[in-house]
């Protein structure tokens, strides 16, 4: 691999062209995602500290695009109803275990077919994955879905050749992931260049998934060929999100753990995850709101009017030297 060609958020910054909107609000943030369209690229991560049914729902009902989590297993089929009941697109996230191809079956057999499907493993690039895939198509084949995670450009090739419709990028960038760590693999410390080298190939859209740290990352994800970014962190911690606030030495918190952390799994078995407390930042319609804001100044520093336009612009490495000039 081309060591020049390697680099993460901090090390990026987007150059500036002619702007031509005479306001910021003029500029379109919203994007095509499958089925439905969305006023931001971006989708809190199907985690259990971050996203629960309710939330879920808002957040359709509002159109922004969410992915339901995995770890109720037990609820998805009625979550499914309440979404439809509600005039809601179903987007759930399955594992691959046997249990989960019954579970295929028994919404094949009642015709409740989700609109987005996430495939949530954590070495997506796996013949086990690939097997989901072409077992939800062939059932399912009105499905969006959406299959990770993964770090390499032969692994969105092999996804898409099985069928997936989008494909998620990133192991081990996320703040509560101790993958790299524990195993060595990963894409921590080099994410952006990761989605960027995926981008090259990718025939579908890509999610960038784990590692943003500020907005302007978001932008930075889409000029490198992601369509959607998956936040956790920094969309935990809101007053619509699962847990309880709690004070920890005078400052509001909620707790965020890893879906490979002992506390999801109960037991300290194959841990690549860790807890650990976010700042409560109120409504999280208030953080998208700035999301979106930011976002669409940057789509005006690019000179463009929409989204896409992110794609044009030029850039520069300059190495860990982002936050120099604070
Ligand atoms: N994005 C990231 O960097 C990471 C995300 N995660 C998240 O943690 C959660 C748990 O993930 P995961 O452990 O995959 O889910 P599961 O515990 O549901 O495991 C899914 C299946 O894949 C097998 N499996 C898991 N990892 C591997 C591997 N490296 N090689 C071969 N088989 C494997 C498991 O078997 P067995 O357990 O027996 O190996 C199990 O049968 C997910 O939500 C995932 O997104 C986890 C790690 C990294
Ligand atoms: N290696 C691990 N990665 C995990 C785990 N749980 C979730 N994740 C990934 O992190 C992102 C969110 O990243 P953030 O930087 O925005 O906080 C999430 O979408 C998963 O892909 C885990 O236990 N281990």
């Amino acid at each position: 691999m081309n060591q020049n060609s390697i680099f993460d958020y901090e090390d990026i910054q987007l150059i500036p062209k002619k702007g031509v909107l005479n306001s910021r609000k003029d500029a379109d943030a919203s994007i095509q995602f499958g089925p439905e369209r969305f006023k931001l690229p971006v989708v809190p991560a199907n985690m259990q500290t971050v996203i629960d049914e309710d939330l879920a729902l808002d957040l359709g009902q509002k159109h922004y695009f969410y992915v339901m989590h995995r770890f109720e297993p037990e609820r998805r089929l009625d979550f499914i109803k309440r979404a439809h009941a509600n005039d809601v697109f179903a987007s759930i996230s399955v594992g691959v275990k046997p249990g989960e191809y019954q579970f295929i079956d028994i919404l094949k057999e009642q015709n409740l077919i989700p609109e987005y499907i996430t495939i949530d493993i954590a070495h997506g690039y796996s013949d086990s994955t690939i097997a989901m895939i072409k077992y939800i198509k062939q059932l399912m084949p009105t499905a969006f879905v959406i299959a990770g995670n993964v770090a390499t450009p032969d692994a969105v090739m092999a996804l898409e050749a099985a069928g997936a419709d989008a494909t998620k990028v990133g192991i081990g960038p996320g703040k509560a992931c101790i993958t790299k760590l524990k195993t060595g693999f990963g894409t921590g410390g080099w994410q952006l260049a990761a989605i960027n080298q995926c981008a090259q190939v990718a025939t579908k859209p890509i999610i960038a998934d784990g590692g943003i740290r500020h907005h302007g990352d978001i932008a930075k994800s889409i000029r490198f060929g992601a369509s959607m970014v998956m936040i956790g962190s920094m969309l935990a911690g809101h007053q619509e999100g699962p847990g309880e606030v709690i004070d920890l030495d005078g400052a509001p918190v909620k707790a965020y753990f890893g879906s490979a952390s002992q506390f999801q799994k109960g037991t300290y078995q194959n841990v690549e995850g860790k807890k650990l407390f976010v700042p409560y930042r109120g409504s999280i319609y208030n953080t998208l709101n700035e999301m979106q804001e930011d976002l669409q100044s940057s789509i005006s520093y690019a000179g463009g009017k929409k989204l896409m336009d992110l794609r044009d612009v030029d850039y520069v490495i300059v190495r860990n030297s982002i936050l120099n000039g604070d």
